[in-house]
């Protein structure tokens, strides 16, 4: 029987001790944004209307309160998520409402984000922000998954959801130990997809890379692990805390809960500092309204394209292609140009999908949520 688990993921049932906010990531220039009279703290994880914070009391939990319940309803981009900083009102009973969400510097937002200039954010009406304050995004792939080598169009498609979110992306091969001999050359595979990231090797069994990995969180820096299920982000994200906050795969292999072990995404302070954001194993990224991230994912690509002898030059048959010259003398693998063709076909047709003069109107929704629920919150008497 496995069942001891000794995780205590569920946060809110352990007792906690206070947390230092600067050590959470707290700022002057988070604090400038804290309505007078609110508690500052942040979101650890949300849970069906309510939300798990931490705050210099310890672990809290908070209801929404109307204007957040309103604003949200409204629209799901303003739905408190984890890594949010938020503001907090103690009840007279003792419970807290949150009441205040404060702006967010970058956001993955699933169903479509695109980056406003500064700490806004769009999304579609579809839009669910996944994760937000994070400042690094580790994309983790498995040296080897079951019989196959890491996949290196998820790589791509993970890190266009990266460049996306404002956040700067990090590609981790993780179970480097599985591969051996082949590591070294599979490191130059990968490496090709991920043109200006940074790659990593990482055992964490072993512990081989989890000091590099730990050198992002550097201060209070916050991360994100994404990659698919079984791709070891738990047992990394373990490593790095130097106990069990995460259950993994093994621990709930036996009790039939299905192939998904994370399936909250929960924000965990490390005691030797940063924070890291365990995700559920992503099935299938959308590539709405992610024109730029697939330009960044692939601009090795678009430096050549701009060199072929026709501007509107498809890479297909046309001479002076400087895309084919480069496949022919071997510096770049056909495969990353299927790859591009292919992610570009695919964003466009999402986009077309979407009718441009609301996407137009939705850019500017995020902020004017924020604005709103500001000006009405201290409007309260
Ligand atoms: N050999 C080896 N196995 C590893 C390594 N890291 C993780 N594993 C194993 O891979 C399996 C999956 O690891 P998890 O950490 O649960 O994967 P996950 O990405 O969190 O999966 P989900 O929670 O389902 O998204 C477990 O059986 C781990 O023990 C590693 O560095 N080397
Ligand atoms: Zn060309």
């Amino acid at each position: 029987m496995s069942s001891s688990s000794s995780s205590s993921s569920s946060s809110g049932s352990s007792p906690s001790a206070p947390f230092t906010l600067a050590a959470l990531g707290w700022d002057d220039s988070l604090a400038a944004e804290l309505p007078d009279g609110l508690i500052p703290a942040r979101v650890s994880r949300v849970d069906r209307g309510a939300a798990e914070v931490m705050s210099a009391s310890g672990h809290l939990r908070a209801d929404y309160g109307a204007r957040v319940r309103r604003a949200a309803a409204a629209d799901p981009v303003a739905l408190p998520c984890v890594g949010d900083w938020v503001g907090l009102r103690r009840l007279a009973e003792g419970r807290f409402e949150l009441e205040e969400l404060l702006p967010r510097r970058t956001a993955f937002v699933r169903g479509g984000v695109s980056r406003l200039s500064r700490g806004g954010l769009s999304g579609d009406s579809q839009g669910q922000v996944l994760a937000a304050n994070v400042d690094v995004v580790f994309v983790a792939e498995p040296a080897l998954h079951a019989t196959d080598t890491a996949d290196l169009s998820r790589i791509e498609r993970l890190l266009a959801l990266a460049w996306e979110s404002g956040a700067r992306p990090v590609v981790l091969v993780t179970k480097s130990d599985l591969i051996g001999e082949g590591l070294e050359f599979l490191l130059d595979e990968v490496a090709t997809a991920a043109p200006g990231v940074d790659v990593h090797p990482v055992c964490s069994v072993s512990g081989e890379g989890v000091e590099i990995v730990r050198s992002y969180l550097e201060g209070t820096r916050t991360a994100v692990v994404l990659g698919a299920s079984g791709a070891g982000k738990s047992t990394l994200v373990n490593a790095l805390a130097g106990e069990d906050v995460m259950e993994t795969q093994q621990v709930r292999a036996g009790d039939g809960r299905g192939r998904h072990t994370t399936v909250h995404r929960e924000l965990i302070p490390l005691a030797r500092g940063g924070l890291i954001i365990d995700t559920p194993g992503i099935r299938r990224i959308g590539l709405y309204d992610m024109g730029e991230g697939v330009d960044m994912v692939f601009s090795d690509l678009e430096e050549l394209a701009g060199r072929c002898r026709f501007g509107d030059c498809r890479h297909d048959t046309e001479p002076g292609c400087a895309v084919l010259a480069a496949i022919e003398d071997g510096t770049l693998p056909e495969r990353r140009l299927e790859s591009w063709n292919k992610l570009q076909r695919e964003a466009a047709w999402m986009a077309s999908r979407s009718d441009a003069r609301l996407r137009k109107e939705i850019q500017g929704r995020w902020k004017s949520i924020t604005k709103e629920m500001r000006k009405t919150g201290r409007n309260r008497p």
